[in-house]
Parts: structure tokens; C-alpha cells; sequence
């Protein structure tokens, strides 16, 4: 530097600093670019296997829903048979000839009334069903019923035969006469608690069913299904579904069937319905808030204290019977999934019930192929991040640093500067500005050439740096001149700082090949004259003083204080 030579800052390249953080808003845009495309990957496939699998979810349960319909549907086919027949039977003015069986028709053993029990056994193929007859002397239009009834047993042969799970074929009749297949002893059907006295059959609900077939409650003559209830001689759970027989438009009684509920196994069973479970329920008014428990998966219900749907579900009833009911589907807080689907015959609902959390897993395991894909790009995505932002470092770090010195460089300094300004007005403490200049570096370039003049750069660095604190920052900012940034210091640490460094340079010898090459620095101090001091002027300041040094005679700290 010459001492004929003031210096003002180049104002462009002050404002260098404010470039700063560009690199990393890069990074961090990279991220997050990153972040939208692995959402997209991830997230994307797998909403739509969600919804795939749920729709395939709902495919299984209407499914299951079809085959308990067929089954039910195979029972109303076979009342539909008899009840068909019965009428044709008893056909007004149709005379009914009499059936082979009526022959044996007669007392039974010590039960009371008539019945079939007195077909000989070799005739017992025959026998297929019994007749309850609760009355010694029967009315003509009793005789006709009977003979009817008597009539109907090869009917309820082929039901059983070809209808699996059909417990008891029958007709009851609004009078005293019971006809039910398959045969078993009289005394079977006869409620042994009650003494076995007549009207005591033993099925529970054959008033019920008489009520349902009865003009006052079912005038348009509708087939009809029962809730379920426990048979006492087999104690399997049944329903029974019954049609009402009328002759002309007198009603006489009713057919019916009951199936055993144990078919429904195989369509509650739970294979291939992700670790969900399959609720069959009963709705006398089709809404689901009502709706009792026939039968789950897994879960042996008693039909008398069935609870309802929404309490096995611990639901609210309207919210579950509003949504469920509308849609056929239900999300519950996003906690679980319900589908339900109606078997409208019987009044029933197959309701499926599964946490979403399981649908959720089989939805990984689903995409498990294309989860493995996505892992590897996105371990390949973090590793390229990685490596960028490394690099982004590494270069940042370049952008900080003069190549020939290692020591910080101008643009360093001034982001250093700004953030020590800041500080101060903040309240923070004063900081010192040393500027420091080699004399006469150009001699040295002369004499010893210009590798030796860089090697004395590099060797005064060393020597600089290694007396400074390491909050302190040195950087180099022109050819053989250096700036050095004392955070915390006052003007006197300052100038002792400036003095103890001249010290330690003056002291230095460089040895470059040959040559032994002594130099010396001149230092120019200042400090800011307020708190917020623009830092232009602060380094204009630093600069004159070292402008005097220099003018001084080199070899020499100055101070420029406007402190106040
Ligand atoms: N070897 C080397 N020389 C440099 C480098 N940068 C600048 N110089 C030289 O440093 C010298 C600076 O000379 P001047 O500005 O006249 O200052 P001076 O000779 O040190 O004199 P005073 O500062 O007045 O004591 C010039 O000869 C530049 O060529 C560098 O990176 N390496």
C-alpha cells in the first residue's frame, strides 16, 4: 500500500454480503422439492390402494351378503313349494282324497291327541314327519286340514333333502293340528316341562308365527321371516321363515321352515377380510341404530340378550345408522372402517367392521414391491442430498476463504462485520477493526521473486492467526493486506491486540529456499464511533489510520477513535 494512495471502499462489493444464505435456500429448495416428490410417490399409490382395497373389501362382503341371500332365498323357494300345494290342496269345493297315512292316524304313545306314531315300522321310510292332532273328534273342515297336511309330507321330504341346514319343515295350523317333518317320537314334541299336556308343542315361537300369518297382521298374505331364536331340543340357533295358507279367503294356517344359522360359518368367516370382523345383524325397522347381533365372527351370541349393533360397536346409534345407512360405508374418526350391506329378505345387514390401521398394513403388504422401489429412490434421493449439501459446504466454505492464505477473504469479513454492527445495536458489545499492511512488499517481490513474496504471505497469516483469539477473525482483503475483526474488544484491547501482532511479525523470520526474508506490518485501529455505524465507515476509518501508519514511518500501530 501507498502511503500516497487513500482508499475508498468499492461499494459493490460491500453489498456482497447480502448474497449470503443464497446457497443454502438452494439446499433447502432442493429438500424440499424432495419431500414434494417422495409424498407424491408415496402417497399417491397409496390413496389409490386404499380405496382398492376397500372397494375389494366391500366385493367380499357383498359376496358373503349374496351367499347368505342364496340360502335364504333356497328356503323361501321351498315354503313357497308348500305353501303352493297347501292351497292347491285345499282348494274350495275340491274334494281331497284321502292320504295312505291316514290309516295309521291314531292315539300315540300316551302322548294326547292323534297322531302318526302308530305307522308300523316297517312302514317308517313313510313316516316322514309327525302329526299333532289335538283334538279326539275332528270337524269335517279339520278332517279336510288333516288330510291335507297328511298330503303335504312328501313335500317336506324333498325340502329336506334338498335344502341343507333345514332343521324342522311344517304346517301350523290356526287350529289344533301341527304337521312336522323330519319325524321324531310324539313325546319330542311336547314341552315335558308343561307336562306334556296338549297346546304345550314344544317349539317356542309357533304363536308368534301363527300371529305374523294372521290376517290382522299380515293382510297381504306376505311370506315372513322370524328373528332367531334357539331351538330347546337341538339348542341350535334357528330362524324360521313361515307363509300363510289360505282356503279361498278363509285363513287356515301356515307353512314354514327353520334354518340352522350354522351355515352362516362359512360366510362370517374371516379369511381374506384383513383381520377385520363380519357383525350379522337384524333390523325389525331397517335402520341400523336398531339393529340386533345374530352372529359374528368369532363370537358365539345368544339371541335372547343380543345386543345391539351400535353397542357392539360402542357407537352412537343415529350417527351410525345416518352415515352407514346412506352410504353402506363408515369411517370412524379415521380409527375404523365399517361396510354394511343389506340382505333385505330377512331384514338383515352383514356389517364388516376392520380398524383402519389393519387396512392400512395390507395395504403395505400390498404395495411392499412398490414400497421397495420407493425406499431405494428415496435412500438414493437422501444420499444425493447428502452429497449436495456437502458440496454446497464445501463450496461456501470456498467462498469464504482466499486460496493463497487460507485466511477468511473480503466478502468473509464484510458478513462478519454486519453481524458484529448488529450485535452492537442490539446492545451487544463493542468491536474492534484492525487493518494491517506488509511494508514495502513490493521489495520483497522484487528481491526474492514472487513465490517468495507469497510464501511471506502465507507465513504472516500463520503467524497472525495463531496470535489471535479464535473468535477473532482474520481475513485477507488485497494483495499484501489483511483486516482483522476483534468482536468484544474496546479501543484499548484494540491497539494492544495491533501492537502484540506487529510484535510477533517483526519477530518472524521466512525462510524461502535461500533466502531469509524479515518483514514488517503497519496497523491502522479503530473502533465504531456509535452503535449502528455503517460499516463502510468503520473500515474508511480503519484504513485512514492505517493510511497514517504508514505515513508514520511504518512499522507502527495507529488509532482512529471517534468512540463516543
Ligand atoms: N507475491 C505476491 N505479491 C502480491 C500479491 N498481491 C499483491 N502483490 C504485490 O504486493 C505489492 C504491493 O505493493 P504496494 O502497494 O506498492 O505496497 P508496498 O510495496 O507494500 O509498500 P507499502 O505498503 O507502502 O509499505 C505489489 O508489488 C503487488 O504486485 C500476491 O498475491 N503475491
Amino acid at each position: 500500500m501507498s502511503p500516497s494512495r487513500p482508499r475508498l471502499l468499492p461499494p459493490l462489493t460491500l453489498r456482497l454480503h447480502h448474497l449470503r444464505g443464497g446457497a443454502t435456500w438452494l439446499s433447502f429448495g432442493a429438500l424440499l422439492s424432495l419431500l414434494i416428490i417422495i409424498s407424491v410417490l408415496i402417497l399417491l399409490p397409496l390413496r389409490a390402494q386404499q380405496r382398492a382395497t376397500m372397494a375389494d373389501l366391500r366385493e367380499t362382503v357383498v359376496a358373503r351378503a349374496t351367499l347368505i341371500q342364496s340360502r335364504l332365498n333356497e328356503v323361501s323357494y321351498q315354503v313357497q313349494i308348500q305353501r303352493e300345494a297347501a292351497e292347491a290342496l285345499l282348494e274350495p269345493h275340491t274334494p281331497l282324497p284321502p292320504s295312505p297315512l291316514s290309516a295309521y292316524l291314531g292315539s300315540s304313545d300316551g302322548a294326547p291327541g292323534l297322531s302318526l306314531a302308530l305307522v308300523p315300522s316297517e312302514l317308517v321310510p313313510a313316516r316322514v314327519g309327525n302329526l299333532v292332532l289335538n283334538a279326539s273328534a275332528a270337524s269335517p273342515d279339520l278332517q279336510r286340514e288333516t288330510q291335507m297336511a297328511l298330503w303335504l309330507f312328501p313335500l317336506h321330504r324333498a325340502a329336506l333333502r334338498t335344502t341343507p341346514d333345514l332343521a324342522w319343515v311344517y304346517y301350523l295350523s290356526a287350529g289344533p293340528l301341527y304337521a312336522v317333518s323330519p319325524w321324531v317320537p310324539v313325546r319330542e314334541l311336547h314341552d315335558r316341562s308343561a307336562g306334556g299336556q296338549p297346546g304345550f308343542l314344544l317349539r317356542p315361537n309357533n304363536d308368534d308365527l301363527l300371529t305374523r300369518a294372521a290376517p290382522a297382521r299380515n293382510p297381504g298374505r306376505a311370506a315372513f321371516w322370524t328373528q332367531p331364536y334357539v331351538d330347546p331340543a337341538s339348542q341350535q340357533l334357528l330362524v324360521s321363515h313361515g307363509a300363510p295358507v289360505y282356503e279361498g279367503r278363509h285363513f287356515r294356517g301356515m307353512v314354514g321352515a327353520d334354518l340352522r344359522l350354522g351355515f352362516l360359518q362359512q360366510a362370517l368367516d374371516t379369511r381374506h377380510l384383513s383381520g377385520g370382523r363380519l357383525l350379522l345383524v337384524r333390523s325389525p325397522t331397517a335402520s341400523l341404530a336398531e339393529a340386533r347381533l345374530i352372529a359374528g365372527s368369532n363370537q358365539r351370541i345368544n339371541p335372547r340378550i343380543a345386543p345391539t349393533l351400535a353397542m357392539q360397536l360402542g357407537l352412537n346409534a343415529g350417527e351410525l345408522d345416518d352415515k352407514l345407512a346412506q352410504s353402506g360405508e363408515f369411517r370412524h374418526s379415521g380409527t375404523r372402517e365399517l361396510i354394511a350391506v343389506p340382505i333385505p329378505d330377512a331384514g338383515w345387514w352383514l356389517v364388516y367392521e376392520v380398524p383402519s390401521g389393519r387396512i392400512m398394513l395390507s395395504v403395505l403388504e400390498q404395495l411392499q414391491p412398490a414400497a421397495m422401489v420407493v425406499a431405494v429412490l428415496l435412500l438414493l434421493l437422501v444420499f444425493t442430498y447428502h452429497r449436495l449439501h456437502r458440496s454446497t459446504l464445501a463450496l461456501q466454505r470456498l467462498a469464504m476463504r482466499d486460496p493463497l492464505t487460507g485466511a477468511f477473504n473480503r466478502r468473509a469479513l464484510f458478513e462478519a462485520m454486519e453481524r458484529e454492527r448488529a450485535r452492537y445495536r442490539r446492545g451487544g458489545h463493542l468491536y474492534g477493526l484492525i487493518m494491517a499492511d506488509i511494508d514495502f512488499f513490493k521489495q520483497v517481490n522484487d528481491l526474492y521473486g514472487h513465490a517468495a513474496g507469497d510464501e511471506v504471505l502465507r507465513v504472516i497469516t500463520r503467524v497472525l492467526q495463531t496470535d489471535l483469539r479464535d473468535t477473532d477473525l482474520l481475513a485477507r482483503v488485497g494483495g499484501e493486506e489483511f483486516v482483522i475483526l476483534l468482536p468484544h474488544s474496546d479501543p484499548a484491547t484494540a491497539l494492544a491486540t495491533a501492537e502484540r501482532l506487529r510484535h510477533q511479525v517483526e519477530q518472524t523470520v521466512v525462510q524461502s529456499g535461500d533466502n531469509t526474508i524479515q518483514v514488517t506490518i503497519s496497523l491502522g485501529v479503530t473502533v465504531p464511533a456509535y452503535a449502528g455505524e455503517e460499516i463502510d465507515l468503520t473500515y474508511q476509518r480503519a484504513d485512514v489510520a492505517l493510511y497514517s501508519a504508514k505515513f508514520s514511518g511504518r512499522n507502527c500501530s495507529k488509532c482512529f477513535f471517534m468512540h463516543e
